[in-house]
């Protein structure tokens, strides 16, 4: 859940990241939700969906490593400099749906609640059904920094909050590119960025541990709202009983 105070995410979607062999240290350590891909059995056609589907994956995962030496560039470091995060990077892909959400259950209802991504860099790619709140342009990307990238500059470039309210009464499709990084890779703060003798906002930290903290902090808002609503329940049952 993203967004608390708001209703969970309406969104539904497939996840996919590079194909990771059980024997990989990756699985064999747990990183990042790492391991084969779950390829559902109800596609029809499955060995086409999964080709295109990596083709594309593959493609952008380039595109983005392109992007993270332009950022390299802007940083004053040449272009190699981001090479130790974005090799052997974890990337997810997301097939994404946002149904359109049902008229009578009030305003709260999110597509995605407010926030901002887990990854280095977000690569969207909408379709022309709005909702993300930034008008979609056929064929191009909306690029968002995300957190880890804001905090390795101490929060100098930021990492903008974001929502999707799909309002527009039809289905939404979306597929969003993460490009989180190498689970390893020590995320501190570049230089420049640091006041002189001032300690950086955040400690240095392995994008496996500063991804993976806020993942769980996402499950325990869930986890959160799940027992408000049970306690609801619960007492409705109890005075339903009583009356
Ligand atoms: O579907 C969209 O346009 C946004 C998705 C998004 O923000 C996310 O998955 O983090
Ligand atoms: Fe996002």
């Amino acid at each position: 859940m993203n967004e608390a105070g708001a209703s969970p995410d309406l969104k539904e979607g497939l996840y996919i990241g590079r194909e990771i062999p059980t024997d990989h240290p990756y699985f064999l350590e747990g990183l990042l939700n790492s391991g084969p891909n779950q390829w559902p059995d109800t596609i029809p056609d499955r060995e086409e969906f999964q080709k295109s589907t990596m083709e594309y994956y593959h493609a952008v995962f380039d595109l983005a490593k392109d992007i993270m030496a332009v950022l390299a560039l802007t940083l004053n470091h040449d272009e190699a400099y981001f090479d130790p995060l974005t090799d052997g990077a974890v990337a997810t892909l997301r097939y994404l749906h946002y149904p359109p959400p049902p008229k009578q259950m009030g305003e709260r209802l999110r597509g995605i609640g407010a926030h901002t991504d887990f990854s280095c860099i977000t690569l969207l790619l909408q379709d022309e059904v709005s909702g993300l709140q930034v008008q979609p342009i056929p064929g191009a990307y909306v690029v968002n920094l995300g957190n880890l990238f804001s905090r390795m500059t101490n929060d100098t470039y930021k990492s903008n909050l974001h929502r999707v309210i799909n309002d527009s009464g039809n289905d939404r499709y979306s597929i969003p590119f993460f490009l989180t990084g190498n689970p390893k890779y020590v995320c501190k703060c570049l230089p420049g960025f640091q006041k002189d003798g001032e300690p950086g906002k955040y400690l240095p930290a392995t994008v496996q541990e500063v991804v993976s903290s806020s993942y769980k902090e996402t499950f325990a808002r869930a986890e959160r709202y799940k027992a408000e609503i049970q306690t609801k329940i619960q007492n409705n049952v109890t005075k339903e009983v009583a009356a």
